[in-house]
């Protein structure tokens, strides 16, 4: 009664919009918004805020806030009930597409996948704060490595090129579009993805190529009845967080970018996540599987350690027949193993891993049938809702909680008659995330992956490693290190740039002899498009830089003191964060470096 009336004594401050929007929030139980409302004359600016961010949030939400409070009623009550979202669903094990770097079956998706690129839009959610990471800036602009300090970023945007140029190569005449790039931001990254984009000239792609869509944060809820929680500073402003990667499917479509897309002749929409520098190693066969198999949703997968902090893809069976392939989110496949007949839950089986392939959310959906489904939904995916209860009566949150939701549950309204599958890759090709800070990532149950920097970082060197070893290379064993409480493998500090090679093929192409070696210590950095590496034995470090006409064949023997990996003290303030963060730095002590700046053909014996 008090808050309206509170209401009521300030209405002539309102615009007709706003007080459409004060009589919406009474009839969804939102009155509590107004009972401290003090009258006419006094904090008039600050309740024209209250209207503006109320008016954002009804506006950026599919159905406004009366969808928003309606949905969280319901999640709500099923989550104090303690309903199951996977109830009536038993999970199997799932088959799919299981792809091993360098064999035939690779090579072949790879080449079609190449083909696809061309047809392809790619869309990076980058909206995360990363918070579990607890790194300052933000992750996209942090190294994929230290030994040439190239960051996410960039490292995506040049794939996305060089792969779109091999695209147009293997199909000659066709004509050239710039392959879309969009990047999901928010609040916590909008400014800053976008400043780092100005600041390099886009990496080398046409601004008008890339696209920057913002998600807004939602309401937070303060109660079991879905009241809307405010600031405990200031009774105008209303708590909000973010909404999780699901957003991106929303935005999308009322963007219009999917209809132009379609309009324009494109088939695949390629998600991927923020910090994983491994990502784009098994794109191109990944694409392949999709288009050979005809997948309107393939997912990319790799083994999974049981307890690891990625989804589970599940094969779920309903008793009344229903069936479905989807993620269950790593905190909820124990608790629905455990309910459904496995009381051991989530454990590795006899592979010594976790017999349900591991989401790393990378989706490659179709984009017609996508685009039907959006005009269905208009891109809303399914939400839940994770409120942390004060006690077991249920009936008071810790703190505020809200709706949140996931880009891999897309495929959860999908009628029966979709085709969804998965490509499952080696474990070490594909996912190496940025997500644990050090001392988190020291906790991790020894065996598992520890999703850190350091991690992040050692992984592209033995993924290269692995590559060149495939391509008959003949590579060093790496040694055990331990680095801000982390044992890891360390390989020879492998890297090459995307102009290099995108693809196995590619890399295959450009190493012949029976004699090339690395050695452990060393360093090898390849960064013109056109260097051959010919029976080279390696042993310290060598750069090789060339512009794109020149072709450098480089063979023989080099040996220096090379760059050293060096044990750095996480806690030293005088470093940067994104050292400390590593738990080492490189030490570039010696090295040959070789650079070809004119075009023409060279053969070089070092
Ligand atoms: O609101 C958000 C939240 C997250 N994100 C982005 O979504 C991506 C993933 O976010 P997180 O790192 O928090 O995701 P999580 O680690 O919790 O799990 C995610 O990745 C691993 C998979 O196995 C999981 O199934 C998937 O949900 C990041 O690129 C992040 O920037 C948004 O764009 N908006
Ligand atoms: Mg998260």
């Amino acid at each position: 009664m008090s808050s309206s009336l509170n209401l009521e004594k300030n209405m002539s401050l309102l615009s007709p919009d706003q007080v459409e929007i004060a009589k919406m929030l009474l009839e969804i139980g939102q009155g509590h918004l107004f009972q401290d409302w003090p009258d006419p004359g006094v904090d008039d600016d600050l309740k024209q805020t209250f209207f503006t961010q109320v008016a954002l949030l009804n506006s950026s939400y599919p159905g406004g806030l009366v969808s928003y409070i309606k949905t969280a009623k319901e999640l709500l009550a099923d989550s104090k009930a303690g309903k199951n979202p996977f109830d009536g669903f038993k999970p199997s094990v799932p088959s799919g597409e299981v792809l091993t770097l360098g064999d035939e079956t690779f090579i072949k998706y790879e080449e079609a996948g190449v083909k696809q690129v061309q047809n392809a839009a790619f869309v990076l959610v980058a909206g995360g704060l990363g918070e579990r990471l607890g790194y300052n800036g933000i992750k996209v602009a942090l190294p994929m490595e230290t030994t040439t300090g190239t960051c996410f970023l960039q490292h995506y945007i040049e794939s996305i090129l060089c792969l779109s140029e091999a695209s147009y190569k293997q199909t000659q005449g066709e004509c050239q579009r710039d392959v879309p790039f969009v990047i999901m931001t928010s609040d916590d990254t909008h400014a800053r993805t976008l400043e780092l984009l100005e600041s390099n000239s886009y990496f080398g792609m046409k601004p008008t190529q890339v696209k920057l869509l913002k998600q807004e944060k939602v309401a937070c809820l303060a109660d079991n009845d879905a009241r809307l929680a405010v600031d405990p500073k200031n009774k105008y402003i209303i708590q909000t967080k973010p909404h999780g990667h699901g957003d991106v499917h929303s935005l999308l479509y009322s963007s219009g970018l999917l209809r132009e897309w379609k309009e324009a002749g494109l088939r695949w929409v390629m998600f991927f996540q923020d910090t994983n520098g491994l990502l784009f190693k098994a794109i191109p066969a990944a694409l392949g599987v999709s288009a050979t198999k005809e997948y309107h949703v393939n997912s990319l997968a790799v083994p999974r350690k049981a307890k690891e902090a990625i989804g589970g893809i599940t094969k779920l069976t309903h008793a009344d027949g229903r069936e479905m392939v989807i993620n269950v989110e790593y905190n909820q496949l124990d608790p629905l193993l455990r309910a459904t007949g496995h009381p051991d839950g989530d454990v590795n089986c006899e592979t010594g891993y976790s017999p349900y392939p591991g989401n790393i959310n990378q989706l490659i959906l179709e984009l017609g049938p996508y685009i039907d489904e959006l005009a269905k939904t208009g891109g809303v995916i399914k939400e839940f809702v994770n409120p942390k209860y004060k006690d077991a009566t249920k009936t008071e949150f810790k703190s505020s909680t809200r709706l949140e939701c996931m880009m891999q549950d897309y495929p959860k309204t999908l009628p029966p008659s979709a085709r969804v599958g998965f490509t499952v890759t080696d474990p070490w090709l594909a996912y190496a995330p940025v997500k644990n800070n050090p001392e988190d990532a020291a906790k991790v149950p020894k065996g598992n992956p520890y999703h850190s920097a350091t991690s992040g970082e050692t992984a592209v060197y033995r993924s290269n490693s692995m590559i060149l070893r495939k391509a008959g290379v003949k590579i060093d064993d790496p040694v055990t290190q331990v680095f801000n409480g982390q044992e890891v493998e360390i390989w020879p500090r492998i890297v090459w740039s995307p102009k290099w090679a995108v693809t196995f093929a590619d890399v295959k192409r450009k190493v012949s002899g029976e004699n090339s070696s690395v050695t452990q210590k060393s360093t090898l950095v390849i960064k013109g498009r056109n260097v051959l590496i010919e029976d080279l034995s390696l042993d310290g470090t060598l750069v090789i830089d060339s512009v794109d006409d020149a072709e450098v064949k480089v063979g023989g023997s080099v040996k220096n003191d090379g760059w050293a990996i060096e044990s750095i003290d996480k806690d030293d303030t005088s470093l940067p964060e994104e050292v400390r963060i590593r738990g080492f730095k490189i030490n570039k002590v010696d090295q040959l470096e070789k650079s070809y700046s004119e075009p023409g053909k060279y053969t070089v014996n070092l």
